[in-house]
C-alpha cells in the first residue's frame, strides 16, 4: 500500500500544494487508494473503561466526515483514539495504510481540540501560534529554517486560508473566540497534515462566525483535505459534509450520506446520551444500523 506522504513520489514534496496535495496529485486517490483511516471492530476508552466499541469505518482521501451524536456518546473518545489520546483497546486501526501502533509520524494528523481558545496569558502573535504547527518540520540541527521564506510563506498561507492574513502580527489575546479557533485551525494547517480532526469547531460561536468557520473548512475541502469533524449539528456544515457517522451509546449507529440522515440525528437539540445505553439503543430504529461502506 502506498501512503500520501511517501507513496509514489507525488506526495514527497507537499510544499507547493495545500492539504491533501499528495492525494490530488494522483498518488493514492486514483485506483486502489489506501484509506486515510481504517477501523475494524475497534474499541477505545480510558483505563478499564471502554467508551466506544465495534467501530468499523474506512475514510478515503478527500472525504469530509461529520461525526454526530448526543453529549457523552463517545464522539471525542473515538477521534482521540485515532490520535493516541484515548486508548485503543481492541480491534484493528490503520492510519494511512499502516497499523496505527507502527505509525511513527502522528503529526500526519492535524488536531483542533474541542472548545479550545487561547487565553490572555498567552503572549504571542497569531503567526507565532501558527508557527508551532511548523515545529515538527524544522530539524533540530537547523533551527534557522524556521525563519526562512519558505516556512514563513506556509504560515502566511495558513493564516490566509482561515481569513486572518491581516491579523498575522496581532496578539492572539486580542482576537475574538471565533478568530482564535481559526488561528488554531491555521496551526493545524501549517503542519500540512494528511488528515484533519476537528472536535466541535463550530460550537459556542455565533452564527456569523459559524459561517466563517464553515467557509474555512470548505476551502480546506476544496484543496483536497480529508476532514473528520466532530459536531452536534449538521446544519452549519451542510453542503460541506460528504458523509455522516452517528455515534450513540458508544456505537456507530449510522454511516452514510448526510442527506439520508433521519431528522432526529441532524443535531441541534443538545440532548445528552443518557439515560443508559440500553434505553438509547432500544430506541434506535433498525434502519439506523451501520451501513458500512467499502
Ligand atoms: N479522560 C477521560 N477519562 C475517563 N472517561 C472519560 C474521559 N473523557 C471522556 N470520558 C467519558 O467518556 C464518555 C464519552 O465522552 P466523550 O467526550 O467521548 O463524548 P462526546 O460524544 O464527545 O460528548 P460531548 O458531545 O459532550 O463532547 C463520557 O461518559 C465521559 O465521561
Amino acid at each position: 500500500m502506498t501512503s500520501g506522504r511517501s507513496g509514489d513520489g507525488a506526495g514527497t514534496d507537499r510544499r507547493d500544494g495545500g492539504p491533501g496535495a499528495a492525494t490530488r496529485r494522483g498518488g493514492i486517490s486514483e485506483g486502489g487508494a489506501a484509506p486515510v483511516l481504517s477501523l475494524r471492530h475497534a474499541a477505545f476508552g480510558y483505563g478499564d473503561r471502554t467508551v466506544v466499541s465495534e467501530v468499523t469505518l474506512d475514510v478515503a482521501p478527500g472525504e469530509v466526515v461529520a461525526v454526530l451524536g448526543p453529549n457523552g456518546a463517545g464522539k471525542s473518545t473515538l477521534v482521540k483514539g485515532l490520535l493516541g489520546l484515548a486508548e485503543h483497546t481492541s480491534g484493528q486501526m490503520r492510519l494511512f495504510g499502516t497499523p496505527a501502533a507502527e505509525l511513527a509520524d502522528r503529526t500526519r494528523i492535524g488536531y483542533v481540540p474541542q472548545r479550545h481558545t487561547l487565553t490572555a496569558s498567552v503572549t504571542a502573535t497569531a503567526a507565532e501560534i501558527v508557527g508551532i504547527g511548523r515545529v515538527p518540520h524544522i530539524p533540530w540541527w537547523a533551527p534557522w529554517r524556521a525563519l526562512q521564506r519558505e516556512n514563513r510563506d506556509i504560515i502566511d498561507g495558513a493564516l490566509a486560508t482561515v481569513g486572518l492574513a491581516e491579523h498575522a502580527r496581532d496578539d492572539v489575546a486580542t482576537l475574538s473566540g471565533g478568530q482564535q479557533r481559526r488561528v488554531l485551525i491555521a496551526r493545524a494547517l501549517a503542519a500540512q497534515p494528511d488528515l484533519f480532526v476537528l472536535d466541535e469547531p463550530t460550537a459556542g460561536v455565533d452564527t456569523g462566525n459559524q459561517q466563517i468557520l464553515a467557509a474555512v473548512l470548505g476551502r480546506l475541502a476544496e484543496q483536497g483535505a480529508t476532514l473528520l469533524i466532530v459536531t452536534h449539528e449538521l446544519a452549519p456544515l451542510a453542503g460541506l459534509v460528504t458523509r455522516a457517522v452517528v455515534v450513540r451509546g458508544g456505537r456507530v449507529v449510522y454511516d452514510g450520506p448526510p442527506d439520508d440522515l433521519p431528522a432526529q440525528e441532524r443535531g441541534g437539540d443538545h440532548h445528552h446520551d443518557e439515560p443508559p445505553e440500553s434505553h438509547e439503543r432500544a430506541s434506535t430504529p433498525v434502519t439506523m444500523l451501520p451501513e458500512v461502506r467499502p
